[in-house]
């Protein structure tokens, strides 16, 4: 299967075919997403939570998500894969953010590195993409200045921050991102912006205006335990079915239902005879 590039992101939006985006956090998780169509895989900095066990996304650091990127990238073949780029990576300066976006390029082979902000970030933006790289804007809610949000909050609700989304959409187009994710942002409201960009929007609670969809693998799968906002569609209950998988393999054990001749090697019963004899 042919690799999907940033062109055909492009086309895909122009002939309104829709983008389903999945996270992966490893090698196994990138395999399974990229078998199952999608046509982009998201290393998202969830991975301090829903694999690290964090109650946020801040603590990850980019020898972490660099890691867990190029274990992702070993583990996919057509998906167009993107790297989030963590708290305090790109902010600090422009040559850091420039290093820091290369490390995922060049150690993990990533196709596009992703960050946080809107007009703010748009200079970060322009240098990452005239260094070479592909970027990937974030806008809405935006996890790492959740602080700054007053939590884990809808966007945009009101004329003022509608505005200051609209805005931030066309600063991060014009600064030469490839794509944009919208999360937790009204559903007219992401659809309006969409319209207005050339680039393809991702969304995450943002509605089906969205020129594409993205969800957390584990939110899909049901394996990050009752975590469930307004916007995720749960298509299994895999934390069930796995920990009853697990039970029953506890269960065998104890009863020594396993290992059974079928899981274990034998040896020639003359053999331990004399073993036994001497
Ligand atoms: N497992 C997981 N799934 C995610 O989607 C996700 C992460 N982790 N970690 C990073 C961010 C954090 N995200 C979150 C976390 C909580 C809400 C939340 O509680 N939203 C409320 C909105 C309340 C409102 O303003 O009306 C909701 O009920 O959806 C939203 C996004 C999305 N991302
Ligand atoms: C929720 C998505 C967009 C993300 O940034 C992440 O998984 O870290
Ligand atoms: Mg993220």
């Amino acid at each position: 299967m042919k690799k999907i590039s940033i062109p055909h992101l492009k086309e895909m939006k122009a002939r309104g075919e829709v983008i389903t985006m999945i996270t992966a956090y490893s090698a196994w998780q990138a395999r399974l997403v990229d078998e199952a169509g999608a046509e982009m895989t998201l290393v998202g900095d969830s991975l301090a939570m829903v694999e690290k066990g964090y109650p946020g996304t801040l603590p990850v650091t980019v020898d972490v998500m660099v890691d867990a990127c190029a274990a992702v990238t070993r583990g996919t073949s057509r998906s167009f894969v993107v790297g989030d780029m963590p708290f305090l990576s790109y902010e600090v300066d422009r040559a850091q953010a420039i290093a820091n976006a290369g490390r995922f390029v060049k150690e993990a082979a990533v196709d596009a590195v992703k960050l946080e902000g809107g007009l703010e970030r748009a200079e970060t933006i322009r240098a990452i993409v005239g260094a070479g790289m592909a970027v990937v804007g974030h806008i809405g809610l935006t996890p790492q200045s959740a602080t700054l949000l007053g939590g884990f909050r809808v966007q945009g609700r009101d004329l003022e921050g509608a505005r200051r989304l609209l805005a931030d959409a066309k600063a991060v187009e014009e600064a030469g991102a490839c794509a944009l994710v919208l999360e937790c942002v009204p559903a007219p409201l992401a659809r309006l912006i969409s319209e207005r960009l050339t680039i393809p929007t991702i969304g995450i609670g943002a509605g089906g205006g969205c020129d594409g969809q993205v969800l957390v693998f584990h939110d899909i799968l049901g394996l990050y335990g009752d975590f469930r906002p307004r916007f995720v569609k749960r298509y299994v209950e895999g934390g069930k079915i796995l920990k009853e998988a697990l039970e029953t393999f506890v269960d065998d054990v104890r009863r020594r239902g396993f290992p059974d001749e079928a899981h274990s090697f034998g040896l020639d019963e003359a053999l331990i005879e004399e073993l036994r004899g001497s």
